[in-house]
């Protein structure tokens, strides 16, 4: 596995204020990861410096073995700030072949880049098209288009879907998808369900601190979470923790039961038919924890 960024006790304060705590993480190439953390956790600071747009107090950060913001890292790691904006003066065109030259490319090869994106981000009738023609989700697409110019190799997308409608949202996660055999994507969320539907691994930050979830890696017990159209009860619990291969059954806080059960047994089949023979009323069963579950259940 190639290693992509190794971080080694970053700490970055503003006045007294710790926005990254001694924080250290490696991470390889590969699917998606998940940025998380409740607001004003670390996460934009932390991007800030992958980046090399804030220097940290203390600590190295590498990536491919150059540092943040060098030009060994030009067209391999690319950015979607928080805030990303396009100049309202300027075309789309204008824009994104500007950025495609200043990564190398000649006008010709720029251009062609530039339409190659747009139809990634599904907007390649908007070449020509002046930011104020746009909606905030065209908008952000195409700022995200110009993250994808030249194939980076690490994409840093924070918040690419906060604010947008749930179609313009899909579109986003179905480009992360497409693009991730070549592209190693780190996303800053606040949507968990959607950060549980992409990622693999998760680097969950909570005041300036990391604890890294590494969820390929859990292996001994095997989790199923079973929602039904009811709330679950303990003697939901109780029925469950009944079956065979089940080691442990637990509410979480929405009322959906937790199946803890050894890997390699088969224990679905076995809820599904006790669902129907108790006259429950199933809505969903999917294996794994949900990442709300995982860092915070
Ligand atoms: N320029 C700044 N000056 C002073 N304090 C700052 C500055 N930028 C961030 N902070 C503080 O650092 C901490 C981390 O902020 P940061 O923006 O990195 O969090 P975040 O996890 O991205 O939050 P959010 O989810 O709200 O975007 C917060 O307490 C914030 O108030």
């Amino acid at each position: 596995m190639t290693m992509i960024i190794e971080v080694k006790d970053l700490v970055k304060t503003y006045g007294r204020k710790r926005a990254l705590d001694n924080v250290s993480f490696t991470l390889n190439a590969g699917s998606p990861i998940a940025l998380v953390g409740p607001n004003g956790a670390g996460k934009t600071t932390l991007f800030s410096t992958l980046c090399g747009y804030l220097n940290a107090d203390s600590g190295s950060v590498s990536i491919f073995g150059h540092k943040p913001g060098s030009d060994g890292l030009f067209g391999r790691l690319a950015a979607l700030p928080q805030d990303a904006q396009l100049d309202p003066r300027f075309s789309v065109s204008n824009q994104l072949c500007l950025y495609g030259q200043l990564q190398g490319l000649d006008k010709k090869a720029a251009e062609n880049e530039t339409h190659r994106v747009l139809e990634l981000v599904d907007l390649k009738d908007c070449f020509h098209s002046k930011p104020h023609e746009l909606s905030h989700g065209m908008r952000k697409r195409i700022c995200i288009a110009q993250t994808l110019l030249s194939h980076p190799e690490v994409v840093l997308l924070d918040e690419a879907t906060a604010g947008l409608d749930p179609v313009n949202a899909r579109e986003i996660r179905n480009l992360v998808r497409t693009l991730q055999s070549d592209t190693t994507f780190i996303l800053s969320s606040h949507d968990l369900v959607e950060l549980d539907d992409l990622c693999d691994q998760v680097l969950h930050l909570q005041q300036g601190k990391l604890t890294a979830v590494d969820r390929i890696a859990q292996a001994e017990l095997a989790t199923l979470t079973v929602k039904l159209k009811e709330t679950g009860t303990h003697g939901h619990v109780e029925q469950l923790k009944t079956l065979q291969g089940v080691e442990n059954v637990s509410l979480n806080a929405s009322g959906a039961i937790l199946i803890e059960y050894r890997s390699g047994q088969q224990v679905d089949i076995d809820v599904l038919q006790l669902c129907r023979a108790q006259g429950w009323h199933y809505k969903s069963l999917v294996n794994g924890k949900t990442l709300e579950d995982e860092l915070f259940g």
